[in-house]
This record gives C-alpha cells, sequence and structure tokens, in this order.
C-alpha cells in the first residue's frame, strides 16, 4: 500500500486560480519524492494538502490508506513531520524545547521527550550539551535548520513534508544539510515529500522526482531518468542542456571508476622507492602513512634528490585533495579545481581505495550517462573510448 495517494486532486482558491489540477501519484513507503519546478507551480499546495493546511476542492488524499479528509486536521499534524524554510521555531525556548516541542504537545512526559531530542540534536550533528540550552538567535541559520529537522523527527512520524528546508542557508552549508539528511533518510526510511525549486537538490535528494508544469505533474520517475530520459520537450528544457552536468551531482564514485598508481610508505628508504617507481615508469606516487592511511604524494625527482639514507618521509608532501567513495561525481570535480590537483584521491573511512583523475572522471561520467539512456545499470555500460578533452 503506498504510504501518501494523490487520486484526482486538484485545488481552486477562492479567487478562482487554480493551484494544481488533477493530480495523481503515490508515494510508496520510506520513499522520498521531491517536488520542483518554477514558481508558483503549485509544489506547495501540493504539500500543504497532505497535512490539511489547505483542503482540496476536488479528489481524494490517502495516508496509510486512509482518505484524511476524515482525520481530525489537529491529530494529523501532529502525525506528520513538518519542516520550512523559515524553520519557525520558538524564539523564547531553548533549542532543546523546540526539539521536544512535538512529543510534549502530545503528552509525552517532558523528561522522555527531552531526552529523546537530545538524541535528535545528535543525530542531525548538533552537541545537545552546547547547542540545547541556546536559544534559536543563538545558532547560525544552518543549525537553526537543523533543528528544524530534528524537532520534525522527534514525535517519530512516519512521514515528513519539508518545503525548502535547506533553501535559506549558504550554498556549502545547503550541500552538507543534504548530504547529513540523506545519511539520516539511509536509516530512518521516513516517507518524505521534499518542495524545492532547486534542481540539483532534487536529483540529487529524490529517489523519484516530480517534475511540475503548471499545477500538474510532466514527470515522475528516478532523477536518473528524468535526466536522461525526460519525457516531454518541457522537460527537457527545464533539466537543461547541461544534464550531463548535473548528473555530476547523481553520480557516485564506485570503486572501479578508479585507478591503482603505485604506493609507497613514509618509512620506505628513498632508493628503494625510487626503483619501485622507475619499473613502473612513473614520476610519482602516492604515499601512505604507517597504518596504510593516505599521507600524500611525493614525486620521485625528489626523493633521487634525497641520496642512498634518505626516506620517503624526507620528500612527501601532503595531500589534501581526498574524496569519500560514493561521494558525487561533482564532489570529487569541485576538489580537483579547489586544489587545483591533477587528482584527487578516493578513501572509504580512512582508507586509500585509490585515485580518480579528470580522464577517468569523464569516464565515469559518460558511463553514467549510457546507462541511463538505455535505462540499464551504469556497470553493465561500458566505455569504448574516452578523452580528457571535455575537461
Ligand atoms: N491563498 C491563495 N489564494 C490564491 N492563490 C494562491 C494562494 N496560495 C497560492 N496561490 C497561487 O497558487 C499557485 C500555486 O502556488 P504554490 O505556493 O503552491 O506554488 P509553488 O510551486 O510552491 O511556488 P514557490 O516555489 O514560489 O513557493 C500560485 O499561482 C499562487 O499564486
Amino acid at each position: 500500500m503506498a504510504a501518501i495517494g494523490f487520486e484526482n486532486v486538484g485545488k481552486r482558491y477562492p479567487d478562482g486560480t487554480v493551484a494544481v489540477r488533477d493530480l495523481s501519484f503515490e508515494v510508496a513507503e520510506g520513499e522520498l519524492v521531491t517536488l520542483v519546478g518554477p514558481s508558483g507551480c503549485g509544489k506547495t499546495t501540493t504539500m500543504k494538502m497532505v497535512n490539511r493546511l489547505i483542503d482540496p476542492t476536488s479528489g481524494t488524499i490517502r495516508l496509510g490508506g486512509e482518505d484524511i479528509a476524515a482525520a481530525d486536521p489537529v491529530q494529523l499534524r501532529r502525525s506528520i513531520g513538518y519542516v520550512i524554510q523559515q524553520v519557525g521555531l520558538f524564539p523564547h525556548r531553548t533549542v532543546l524545547d523546540n526539539a521536544a516541542a512535538v512529543p510534549v504537545l502530545m503528552g509525552r512526559p517532558r523528561r522522555e521527550a527531552r531526552k529523546r531530542a537530545a538524541e535528535l540534536l545528535e543525530l542531525v550533528g548538533l552537541d545537545p550539551a552546547v547547542h540545547g540550552p541556546r536559544y534559536p538567535e543563538q545558532l547560525s541559520g544552518g543549525q537553526r535548520q537543523r533543528v528544524g529537522v530534528a524537532r520534525a523527527l522527534a514525535a517519530d512520524p512516519p512521514v515528513l513534508l519539508m518545503d525548502e528546508p535547506f533553501g535559506a542557508v549558504d550554498p556549502v552549508v545547503r550541500e552538507r544539510l543534504q548530504t547529513e539528511f540523506l545519511g539520516l533518510q539511509r536509516s530512518l526510511h521516513k516517507t518524505v515529500l521534499f518542495v524545492t525549486h532547486d534542481l540539483e537538490e532534487a536529483v540529487r535528494l529524490g529517489d523519484r522526482m516530480a517534475v511540475y508544469g503548471q499545477g500538474a505533474i510532466e514527470q515522475l520517475d528516478t532523477p536518473s531518468t528524468v535526466l536522461g530520459a525526460p519525457a516531454n520537450p518541457y522537460v527537457a528544457d527545464f533539466v537543461g542542456a547541461d544534464r550531463a552536468l548535473k548528473r555530476l551531482s547523481v553520480t557516485s564514485i564506485e570503486p572501479d571508476d578508479l585507478e591503482q598508481p603505485p604506493t609507497v610508505r613514509l618509512d620506505d628508504p628513498a632508493p628503494r622507492a625510487v626503483a619501485a617507481m622507475s619499473a613502473e615508469d612513473v614520476r610519482w606516487s602516492v604515499v601512505l602513512d604507517d597504518a596504510g592511511e593516505l599521507h600524500g604524494f611525493v614525486f620521485r625527482d625528489d626523493l633521487e634528490g634525497l641520496g642512498e639514507d634518505g626516506k620517503v618521509r624526507g620528500a612527501a608532501r601532503r595531500m589534501e585533495a581526498w574524496v569519500p567513495v560514493g561521494a558525487p561525481l561533482k564532489q570529487a570535480f569541485s576538489v580537483m579545481l579547489q586544489h587545483d590537483a591533477g587528482w584527487v584521491a578516493v578513501l572509504d573511512g580512512a582508507r586509500f581505495l585509490g585515485v580518480l583523475t579528470p580522464a577517468l572522471l569523464h569516464e565515469a561520467l559518460r558511463a553514467s550517462i549510457g546507462a541511463a539512456e538505455e535505462g540499464t545499470e551504469r556497470a553493465r555500460v561500458t566505455v569504448e573510448s574516452v578523452s580528457a578533452a571535455a575537461f
């Protein structure tokens, strides 16, 4: 059974504005569906009809199979998490009490609600001991958004409605909040409707994304399919000509994408490292520390300058350009640019897995686009010719 079901839902405001017409779609349990489209296309109206902040003028909305028209709106709202851009925290209550607000309203003992709230603050990356006693105005914008998410999760609702929750923060914080939220969602499996006007956010977060035209959904499918096979010219235009670039956000780095350059250890004697690099005919090598974790890299020329008694440590340079495996290709590309590096190290936790170069990145991207066009998994696509020229 679908967690949320829309059947021929329409909303005409009293002034005659038709905000949405004849919407029919379903959201599965544990699924995150993003709603994206231009301003005024009806995204917020769609969302607010689910918790009955707005009532539809036609059609039926079901939650867990039950028609919400029959539900008590106040009870309904308490059972649905709601996160909005202007977080709406109570200014005169502490962060901890803000996070505990909904369970308290639902009649749970205050002490129990606060305990849960503290756990949730921790879950969203805030230290309950440090941030819990503060007031909302003593937090940064990003921290306030985190409190908003914690508060929405506090009553453990199966369904979350999120309306531009990360819209008010700068792009760097926004990306971090998205990553954290994705991690959270992987363990919580909430059913989520997420409104955004940011295509990249919709692509990155959605299991599926609904692309809105005026008051109607033009395509509802996985981000890969929407980008790879837009349903009609409107969607193609909306996702834009630079679809390939946007795919950078949805394509994650896999171990198979990586190259394995020679590695040497910090305490290896320089002559031995030089010999190993000569044997492989490479000019540089990745340097690992005793624990096998990334330290940086070293040039063969520099090692040769150290003499017979030298150790790799004497010429090794630190490497800051790294990304975790599973991160989007876009992150690898941006780290490369930021460090002006010809490669980035890819780590699994602290463990060094390999490196990604611009050519490999291009190859992974091409494979991903090819897979979307064919509707197959990326692993099954082979790339015949690659060139770094596009970078
Ligand atoms: N209370 C209202 N009375 C009349 N028209 C309204 C009302 N609320 C929204 N509308 C109109 O309904 C349409 C859809 O609005 P809605 O807020 O759902 O769009 P949206 O896609 O969420 O837009 P945005 O991205 O700008 O928030 C718009 O034309 C809007 O002007």
